[in-house]
């Protein structure tokens, strides 16, 4: 045994004699030239070949990255002897993903691969116009040489298309918004998110159930419709618009969407976005399947029509000073313009990604601009009404546990009644109910009583409106030139008015 250590030790020494004769006589550069020389030779006589991953390609995130840590976290709980376990911060989802420098085998079609999560720190001096992760982690995929077809065609696609099926059916859907005002984050995005849990969904929310049926189905055959959009040409999204009073439930309805359809949201605030070229990238870094919202559109920036808008975009970066350029205009700097908003919704770069939604919501359909309601742009104009008698009935279902055949005929016969006068909102409603949800029978009387007094008081309000705008109406005709012949005609006008305002 002794022999055999001292044998051992003398090859050591002789190898370390070598080294250094070959430190002495090779300078860095060559040293480093034969070592490069030598794993081509390897790599040359070897049969496998390998393809590097990284989390950041250049300046953007690699969705590849991404998309191949998901599809691994699904398998490598079983397979993987020593794993990172990750929470988001409010997610309720523990996501399993491969320690640094580990590694896992995977198999396709009858073929095994090999990945390794390589991760290295990063040197400080790196120069970057945006702070980069202290990191650089990647992945790196060994296959046989003989399988890289197979590999490059199939395998990276099924990765793909594994893990956006896992995102949407495992991991929490998430919320963006833009609300960091157009800076990016260490991996180059605009947007930040939280995970979305608002429980609200189609059978919550309170509407007419023949509406709500016709928007499902709407939404169901844009999902299904991928060769439909492809067949006739037309960019794969859809355009809803939500209007109504406050509190008739436009948002609810937005997350109702995207429970239904298992969608993110992007909710998009204008007042943030600086500029059109500033809208073009937040669009860009969408990603698909996800419902693009403004909320209150009307008063988010003062969005004139295009023809003012050229008028005054005298100022425009875009136009005049080119893009980013810190001129100031009507709006206080602000120079989103309709046009800017059309191009997002409608133009060349609405579909850049596939299968989205863009959703607007206003109070005041009438103070938009006609250009954004011009059919194919919004495809749907949804209105969001007071709440009316099928509506109500999902709430007292929803709130009390109340079907139809649970309350007094007389009760509902009332309800019936007066809940189109009262001019409630589901909002105001719900309210009611949630207050004495634990003592049913007072809930609905409270209710009705409720419900009685708005009507009422619409009642008064509504004949004294039409009183006040009938003196009104009379003062202005007889300063309008009155003549005799005009008296003829006088019944007829004054009917057509009193219809107008009805409508
Ligand atoms: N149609 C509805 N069905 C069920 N609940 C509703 C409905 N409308 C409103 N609500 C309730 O009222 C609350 C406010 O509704 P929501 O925020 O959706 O209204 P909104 O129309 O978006 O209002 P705003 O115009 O002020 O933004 C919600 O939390 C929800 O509980
Ligand atoms: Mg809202």
């Amino acid at each position: 045994m002794r022999e055999y250590w001292n044998s051992f030790a003398s090859l050591l020494g002789v190898l370390a004699f070598c080294q250094s004769l070959l430190q002495l006589i090779f300078p860095p550069q060559l040293r480093f030239l034969c070592l490069k020389f030598f794993n081509r030779i390897f790599h040359l006589f070897s049969s496998y070949c390998y393809f590097d991953i990284t989390e950041i390609d250049g300046v953007n995130t690699n969705e590849l990255y991404n998309a191949v840590q998901l599809y691994l976290s699904s398998f490598v709980s079983i397979n993987g002897s020593r794993l990172s376990l990750t929470r988001a911060l409010n997610s309720s989802a523990i996501t399993f993903g491969l320690s640094n420098n580990d590694c896992i085998v995977d198999t396709f079609s009858g073929v095994t691969v090999l990945w390794e999560h390589v991760v290295i720190q990063r040197q400080s001096q790196t120069f970057s116009w945006r702070p980069l992760p202290e990191e650089k982690r990647g992945f790196t995929l060994r296959i046989k040489k003989k399988n890289k077809s197979l590999i490059l065609d199939s395998y990276l696609d099924y990765i793909m298309e594994r893990s956006n099926e896992i995102r949407r059916k495992n991991q929490d859907r998430l919320l963006y918004t833009n609300s960091r005002g157009g800076s990016l984050d260490s991996r180059g995005h605009p947007w930040e998110s939280v995970p979305f849990k608002h429980p609200s969904t189609f059978d919550t929310l309170a509407m007419h159930p023949q509406k709500k049926q016709e928007i499902m189905d709407d939404l169901e055959d844009f999902a299904n419709g991928q060769s439909f959009y492809q067949k006739t040409g037309r960019a794969w999204k859809r355009g809803y618009l939500l209007y109504g009073p406050p509190g008739t439930g436009k948002s609810s309805m937005i997350a109702a969407m995207a429970n239904y359809l298992s969608y993110d949201i992007y909710d998009l605030e204008l007042t943030e976005v600086h500029n059109n070229s500033e809208l073009r990238t937040l669009l860009m870094k969408t990603s698909s399947k996800s419902i693009i919202v403004i909320e209150d559109i009307d008063c988010s920036v003062n969005l004139t029509n295009r023809k003012k808008n050229n008028k005054r975009n005298y100022c425009d970066p875009e136009v005049r000073c080119g893009s980013g350029s810190a001129c100031g205009g009507e709006d206080g700097g602000n120079s989103i313009t309709l046009s800017g908003l059309l191009n997002f919704t409608d133009g060349l770069w609405s579909c850049c990604g596939s299968e989205r939604i863009f959703v607007f919501t206003t109070n005041h359909i009438e103070k938009l601009d006609p250009a954004l309601l011009r059919s194919g742009r919004m495809d749907m104009h949804i209105y969001m009404s007071y709440c009316s008698y099928p509506a109500l009935k999902i709430l007292l279902k929803n709130y009390l546990g109340y079907e139809e055949s649970d309350l007094d005929y007389h009760v509902l016969k009332e309800l019936s009644d007066v809940v189109d006068k009262a001019e409630m909102t589901p909002a105001d409603i719900s309210e009611v109910l949630i207050k004495n949800r634990n003592y049913k029978q007072k809930a609905v009387t409270e209710l009705l009583e409720a419900m009685k007094t708005r009507a009422d008081r619409n009642f008064k309000c509504g004949s004294l409106r039409d009183k006040i705008s009938d003196e009104e109406e009379q003062e202005k005709r007889a300063l309008e030139t009155p003549n005799e012949g005009s008296e003829f005609e006088e019944p007829c006008k004054e009917g057509e008015n009193k219809e107008k305002k009805k409508s």
